[in-house]
This record gives structure tokens, C-alpha cells and sequence, in this order.
């Protein structure tokens, strides 16, 4: 039988362009991809890189101060937001139009339309264009979910957090993972008034010992949470949005909801192509993968395993080489770190304590204090280092840091994890003086 191409792409994110070029470029295939919104998907046009962009906009207020802390004369002045997100577009357009040719580069044909899948060889493109290929890979991603409730349509999405005419004067966030708590801290930095309604503790599936330290320092910056609550009715009003949970009614002017992101797959055409999806829509695939129809293979937040880039990206590239490239690989999902950008950061990677310790006997190595830097300017700030090790064989099971830059540390800590480091080799590396990260290797006693 023959197709159109060897492999059709649904989703230019993360994970789409990866396998495609992959596919494309390094082996040979002929392959096509469908976008139909912007090259890049989430992460490059509104997620991770937008957001970083801000996290550092929003920095420089607490630069400033810890600059006074050492002998400055600085003022911070005044946070122009139209001239930020003028140069933000620009360079979102500017990263788009890299994708774009990395795609065309490697012999990938770009359709910029949606398409649906409507057999489990063949795709229809909104234009009404059909089109065939040998393997189908679904990477549209997910979309961000808001509950039903009163008044519904007046709250906004992370999508529409770049893209704002202007900042708000008093904004209401809703939730408590990783995005409300990124944007708590970039709006705060911003100069907005910003509180935050969750029906849990903040990063709830964190290790608690350091979410809570994240929350306390966020709440010492002005950052107002109200825990336990969840939204009745939000109603506009002459003063702003009137927001009623349980007994209270707040006001503010903008309100955004964090409530987690749902796998894209609503009028995709996979049911009807026989592809098994999970109750809220994920598409189910095995380790490499598949889905049950074998020509269909998925990739990315669509199969709600793990909902960050460089899990897509491995995940589309494993296909591509597996596929295309007679290179069987699986991703491996185990040890995955990430990055809570928040004020100070959160790096972790491995188990929390709490789920450590219902699997196994574990000790606790831990230290939080002041770091020079900040402490030497007068800021109240704390950082917090965290071991969790195996008494049994050893391994350093899960590594957790608050800190400034705890992401970059984290990457490296993951490395010697990934090699299955035990406490004793962290101890045999010698600190590299003064540092935070240090205390890494110098955590002698354990806390618990
Ligand atoms: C605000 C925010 C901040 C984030 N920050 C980070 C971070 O700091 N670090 C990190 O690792 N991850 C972060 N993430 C998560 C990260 O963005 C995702 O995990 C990643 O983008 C997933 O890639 P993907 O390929 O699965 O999907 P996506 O990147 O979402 O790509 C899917 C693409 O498919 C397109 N599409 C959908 N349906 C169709 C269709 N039928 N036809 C054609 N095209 C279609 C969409 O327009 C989209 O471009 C963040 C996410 C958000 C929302
Ligand atoms: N730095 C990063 O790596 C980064 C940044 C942003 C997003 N992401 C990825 O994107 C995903 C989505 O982020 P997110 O913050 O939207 O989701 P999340 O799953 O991290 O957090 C969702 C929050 O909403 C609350 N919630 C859920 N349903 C609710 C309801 N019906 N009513 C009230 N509250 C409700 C939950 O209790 C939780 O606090 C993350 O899981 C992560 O994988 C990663």
C-alpha cells in the first residue's frame, strides 16, 4: 500500500517537532506536520520560555534591593509593560521562525491548519484536504482547565497572561501548582497586589517541608493565600470582579485560574479512529508509544505522563529513532527533575520525603539557612538543601532545593542520581567553597 508521507505529524510543540525533524532529517522519511496555531506550541509561544522571560523581568525589583544591601544608591523605577511585551512578541516571533526552519530545513512539510484524524492512516486537514501516511503521531498537548462555576467566562487562562493590554491592579489567582505559584511570584515582582486561592496547601504534591518554605517566603513578599477555599461565583461589578468563595466576597481586577491543564483531544477524530483514550481524555500508550491502533503513536502532555518539554522531546525523539531510525529506545521516566520558578526557586528530582517514607525505611538529611549572599544584604531570604536516602541500600532516593538558581542545581544533582549515587559517594565529593550547593556534600547528621 502506498501513502502520501511515511509519517504525519499532528501538534508543531515540543514533542511533534522533534520527531518530525528527527525523522525527517536524520532518517530520511518523508514527512508532513499540521499546526494550527503557532510553531513552537506551548512551550516556546506561551509557557516555559514566555514565563522565564517574565520570571526575570520580575527579578529585577529584589536585584535592586539586595544592590542597596551592598552599598548601591539604585532605584528600580518604573515597570513599562508595554514596552516588555512589545520585545516579548518580537521574540517569540523571532523563536517561532527559528522552529519553523528547523522544520522546512530537514525536509518536513508544514501545513498551517488543523487537522483531525479520521482513519488509522489518514488525516483530514480543516482546508478538507485529506491526507495519507504509513504512522500517524498525535502531539497536540493539553489545554488549560477551568471548572463550571458562576461566572466562568470572566476569569483568564496562562494563555492569556502574555498577552495582557494591561497589568492588573489586584489579581486573584486560583490553584496552587507549579503555574499559579510561577505567576503569583512574576506578577508579585511586577508590582501587582496578588493573592492566591487554593483548596489545598500550595504545590501540594511537593515535599512539604519545602513547599511549605516556598509559601512562607512568598507570603513574607506580600503574596496573600487563602487555603481551603474553592469559587462559587465571580460577577462583574461597577468596582472589578467580585469573587465569592465560602463565606467571603473579595474584588479584584483580574482573576486567573491554575487549575491544571486537560490532554487536547476533543474533536481530534481518536475515537472514532478506535484509539483507546483515558477517562479525561488522555490517549493511552505503551512504552513506546503506541497506542492500540498500531500506525498511531502519541507523544507529550496528550498522554498525561509526564507534562513538561524535555519529557516531550525525548518522548517524540525515542519514536522517531525507534520508528525510523531501527533504534528501539523507550523514554525512561524515572528520576525526572523540574524547576517550580518561583522566588526563591525550587528544584527537585526523586521522592518526596512523605512517599519515601511510606515505601521504605529512610533517613532525612536537611539544612536551611540564610545564604551569604542575601544575608550579607540584609534580606530575610532562606534556602533549604534536602536529602532523602534509602537506609537499606544507601541511594540518595530524592534531592529537593529552595534556593536562588535551584534549577541549575538541581540539573546536576539529578545526574548523580541518574548514575544511582548512594549518600556516602555525594559525601566523597568535595564541597567547592563558598557555595550553597555545598551543603550538598557537607550534610552530616540526619534530621529525621
Ligand atoms: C504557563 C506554562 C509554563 C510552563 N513552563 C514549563 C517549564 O518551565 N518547564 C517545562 O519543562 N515545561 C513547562 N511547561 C509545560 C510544557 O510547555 C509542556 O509540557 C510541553 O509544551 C508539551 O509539549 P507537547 O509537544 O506535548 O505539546 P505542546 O507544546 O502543547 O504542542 C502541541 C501543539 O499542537 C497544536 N495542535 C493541537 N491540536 C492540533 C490539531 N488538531 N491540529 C494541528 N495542531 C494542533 C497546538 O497548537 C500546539 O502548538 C509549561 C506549560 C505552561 C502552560
Ligand atoms: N516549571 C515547570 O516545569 C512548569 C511550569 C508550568 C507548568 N508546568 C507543567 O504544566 C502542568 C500544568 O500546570 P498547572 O499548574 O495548571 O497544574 P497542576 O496540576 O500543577 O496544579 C493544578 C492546581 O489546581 C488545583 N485544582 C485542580 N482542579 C481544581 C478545581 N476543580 N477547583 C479548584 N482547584 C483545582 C489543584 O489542587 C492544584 O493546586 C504541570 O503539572 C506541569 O507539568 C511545568
Amino acid at each position: 500500500m502506498s501513502f502520501d508521507y511515511d509519517l504525519f505529524v499532528i501538534g508543531g510543540g515540543s514533542g511533534g517537532v522533534r520527531a518530525a525533524r528527527i525523522a525527517a532529517g536524520e532518517y530520511g522519511a518523508r514527512v508532513a506536520l499540521a499546526e494550527e496555531y503557532r510553531m513552537g506550541g506551548t512551550c516556546v509561544i506561551r509557557g516555559c520560555v514566555p514565563k522565564k522571560l517574565m520570571v526575570y523581568a520580575s527579578s529585577v525589583p529584589t536585584m535592586a534591593e539586595e544592590a542597596r544591601g551592598y552599598g548601591w544608591s539604585t532605584e528600580v523605577g518604573r515597570f513599562d509593560w508595554q514596552a516588555f511585551r512589545a520585545k516579548l512578541e518580537a521574540e517569540l516571533n523571532r523563536l517561532e521562525a527559528i522552529y519553523r526552519k528547523g522544520q522546512t530545513g530537514a525536509g518536513v512539510t508544514v501545513h498551517d491548519q488543523r487537522a483531525t484524524v479520521i482513519g488509522p492512516h489518514e488525516v483530514r486537514l480543516a482546508d478538507g484536504t485529506e491526507i495519507s501516511a504509513k504512522h500517524i503521531l498525535v502531539a497536540v498537548g493539553d489545554v488549560p482547565f477551568v471548572p463550571e462555576f458562576e461566572g466562568r467566562e470572566h476569569v483568564l487562562t496562562s494563555n492569556d497572561m502574555f498577552k495582557l493590554d494591561a497589568l492588573p491592579r489586584r489579581l486573584l489567582i486560583v490553584g496552587g501548582g507549579y503555574i499559579a505559584v510561577e505567576f503569583a511570584c512574576i506578577m508579585e515582582g511586577l508590582g501587582v497586589q496578588v493573592t492566591v486561592w487554593n483548596r489545598s496547601p500550595l504545590m501540594r504534591y511537593f515535599d512539604r517541608e519545602c513547599a511549605d518554605l516556598v509559601t512562607e517566603q512568598m507570603q513574607a513578599r506580600g503574596i496573600a493565600t487563602r487555603i481551603g477555599v474553592t469559587v462559587d461565583r465571580v460577577r462583574k461589578t461597577a468596582e472589578g470582579l467580585a469573587v465569592t468563595g465560602g463565606e467571603s466576597t473579595e474584588t479584584f481586577d483580574a482573576v486567573l485560574y491554575a487549575t491544571g491543564r486537560v490532554p487536547n483531544t476533543k474533536g481530534l477524530g481518536l475515537d472514532a479512529a478506535g484509539i483507546k483514550l483515558a477517562v479525561n481524555g488522555a490517549v493511552m500508550v505503551d512504552d513506546w508509544s503506541q497506542t492500540n491502533v498500531p500506525s498511531i503513536y502519541a507523544v507529550g502532555d496528550v498522554t498525561d505522563r509526564i507534562a513538561l518539554t524535555p519529557v516531550a522531546i525525548r518522548e517524540g525523539h525515542a519514536f522517531a529513532d525507534t520508528v525510523f531510525g531501527a533504534r528501539p529506545r523507550r523514554m525512561d521516566h524515572d528520576l525526572v527533575p523540574s524547576a517550580v520558578f518561583t522566588r526563591p526557586e525550587f528544584g527537585t528530582c526523586g521522592l518526596t520525603e512523605e512517599i519515601a517514607r511510606a515505601q521504605e525505611e529512610i533517613e532525612v538529611y536537611a539544612t536551611s539557612f540564610r545564604p551569604m549572599r542575601s544575608s550579607f544584604a540584609g534580606s530575610p531570604d532562606k534556602v533549604l538543601m534536602k536529602l532523602v536516602v534509602s537506609k537499606a541500600t544507601r541511594k540518595v532516593l530524592g534531592c529537593h532545593i529552595v534556593a536562588p538558581d535551584a534549577g541549575e542545581m538541581i540539573q546536576l544533582a539529578a545526574i548523580a542520581m541518574k548514575m544511582g549515587a548512594t549518600k556516602e559517594q555525594f559525601d566523597a565529593t568535595c564541597a567547592v567553597h563558598p557555595t550553597m550547593a555545598e551543603e550538598l556534600v557537607t550534610l552530616r547528621k540526619p534530621v529525621r
